[in-house]
Formats: structure tokens, C-alpha cells, sequence
């Protein structure tokens, strides 16, 4: 079996595959190092063949991690690496090394499911949006604060917002005018979230032309799926682009 992990800036997306039946066997979210650890503990170390993760933290960190794991579960870790031509798809940016790698293994998986134009929208601690053409050429894309970023930006910023983490979720229920601090914020953060997500779909049809996939991943996609209801919400998509980065040998 494959342990799989996305590393992103306040979580790690975790997954462990059984490639002969090609299923998701068991997975989860984490917050720590760990965390990760105690989540992989004893029960099926012994069952891991291969490791296989992408990361936008420091080479540090994921230096740090990779031999954690390698230490705790005996695995071989392989982290994808940039390139600026994969699975079809060839990075839009100057300078490839550049783009975060979260970004370029959603765009790269996007492109293998839809081989057709397709706007990639990662809803996480930022929300990155990317654009590949149906050759195959990605176009580049944008970065803005995500939701976590923005309700802190407001608390942190200001001396009067204050309001825990049930009264954020209980305010997203709804997206009427707020009566109350939690609710204005949350869902004047949620309304922008779902604006900029509508500009860029009316920008990826500028670039794109009319027929285009909308992709939709990130721990906050499902905040704004009906702000498009044709695109696909997938939260595994980086994964699909790692499988591709890092083929088992
Ligand atoms: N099961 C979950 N675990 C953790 N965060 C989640 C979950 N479902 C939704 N979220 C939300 O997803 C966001 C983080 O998204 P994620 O894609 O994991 O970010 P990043 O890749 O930057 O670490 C947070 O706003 C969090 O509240
Ligand atoms: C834009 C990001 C911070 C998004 O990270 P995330 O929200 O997934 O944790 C990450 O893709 C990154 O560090 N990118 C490098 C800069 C760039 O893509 O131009
Ligand atoms: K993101």
C-alpha cells in the first residue's frame, strides 16, 4: 500500500492506497507532524510499501517530516519535485520553480481528467486559481488570502472582532445580512470568497473560450460549489497530479 500527503500550510491531507485494487484504503487530516505520526501508528506501518508527497512548506520542515516517517514507518519517501513540463501540461510561470507545488500537481491532475481547458481553483489557507489551456498550456494564475487568512487578518487587525470557532460555523449556515459579529464576518468573508470565484470563471471563459472544466479543491471548496454548480469539487485532485509526479518505479 501507498501512504500519499499533501503538505499544505495549516494541514496535512493524508491517504493511504491500495495500488493493485487502485482504491483509497483509509485517510485524514492532521494538523502536526505528530499528529501524522500518531494517526500512521503501529496499525499498518507493516503494510506500507512506498511513500509519495508534495509540500509547500520549507525544505526544512519536509526534510524534518521525511525522516520522521521514514524512521516511524521503515518507507522509502519520494517528494515531487517542480518541473516545467508533466502529464501533458507545460508551467505557465517564468521562473517554474517558482509556483507552489500544490498548485502545479492540481493543475497537472486537472488536465489528466479533463484533457480539455480547465480553470483549477484550491480553496485552503490561501486560494489559488490557475488556468491550462486544452494543449495543454498552462497559463498561469492568482493568489489571494483564504478563508482562514482573512477571519485572522479581521481578528488580528482590529480590536472589536472577536468570536469562537462555533459561532464561525454556526454563521455559515445561512448568507443573510449578519445580526451579529461572527455572522457579518463569516459570511462577508464566504460572499467574497464566492465573488472571486465567479470573476474567474468569467475570466477562465476570456482566456479559455466557452468550453472549459471548473475544478474546485481545497479544504473550502465546498464553501463555494454553489457559487458554480457545473464545477467539480475534488478533494483528492492534488493527488491525482502526485500519482503522476511520482509513478511508482
Ligand atoms: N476536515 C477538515 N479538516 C481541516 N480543515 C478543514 C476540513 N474541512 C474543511 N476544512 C477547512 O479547510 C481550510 C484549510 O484547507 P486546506 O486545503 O487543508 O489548507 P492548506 O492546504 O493551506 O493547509 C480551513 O479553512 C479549514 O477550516
Ligand atoms: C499559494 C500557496 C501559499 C498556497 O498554499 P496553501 O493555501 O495550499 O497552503 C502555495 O501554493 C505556495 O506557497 N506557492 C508559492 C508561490 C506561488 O505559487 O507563486
Ligand atoms: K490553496
Amino acid at each position: 500500500m501507498i501512504l500519499e500527503l499533501d503538505c499544505g500550510n495549516s494541514f496535512i491531507k493524508w491517504r493511504v492506497v491500495d495500488e493493485v485494487l487502485a482504491s483509497t484504503v483509509e485517510g485524514g487530516v492532521v494538523g502536526s507532524d505528530e499528529q501524522l505520526l500518531a494517526a500512521l501508528a503501529g496499525k499498518m506501518a507493516s503494510a506500507l510499501s512506498y511513500c509519495r508527497l508534495v509540500s509547500v512548506r520549507t525544505d526544512e520542515e519536509t526534510q524534518s517530516l521525511i525522516s520522521r516517517l521514514e524512521a516511524a514507518l521503515g518507507v522509502c519517501c519520494v517528494r515531487a519535485m517542480p518541473s516545467d513540463e508533466l502529464g501533458g501540461v507545460r508551467n505557465g510561470y517564468t521562473e517554474y520553480r517558482r509556483l507552489g507545488m500544490d498548485r502545479w500537481l492540481a493543475v497537472v491532475g486537472a488536465y489528466h481528467l479533463a484533457r480539455k481547458p480547465c480553470l483549477v481553483i484550491d480553496l485552503g489557507t490561501a486560494v489559488t486559481s490557475d488556468l491550462v489551456t486544452g494543449k495543454g498550456e498552462h497559463l498561469g494564475g492568482f493568489i489571494c488570502p483564504g478563508m482562514p487568512l482573512m477571519r485572522n487578518q479581521l481578528r488580528t487587525h482590529t480590536r472589536r472582532i472577536r468570536y469562537d470557532d462555533s459561532a464561525a460555523e454556526q454563521a455559515l449556515h445561512d448568507t443573510a445580512p449578519g445580526r451579529s459579529t461572527a455572522e457579518a464576518v463569516e459570511r462577508g468573508c464566504l460572499l467574497m470568497l464566492r465573488g472571486f470565484v465567479q470573476s474567474q470563471v468569467e475570466l477562465a471563459a476570456e482566456h479559455l473560450g466557452s468550453e472549459f472544466e471548473v475544478f474546485l479543491t481545497g479544504g473550502d471548496a465546498q464553501l463555494v460549489q454553489e457559487a458554480v454548480p457545473r464545477a467539480r469539487v475534488l478533494p483528492d485532485l492534488v493527488f491525482v497530479g502526485l500519482a503522476i509526479a511520482c509513478p511508482l518505479r
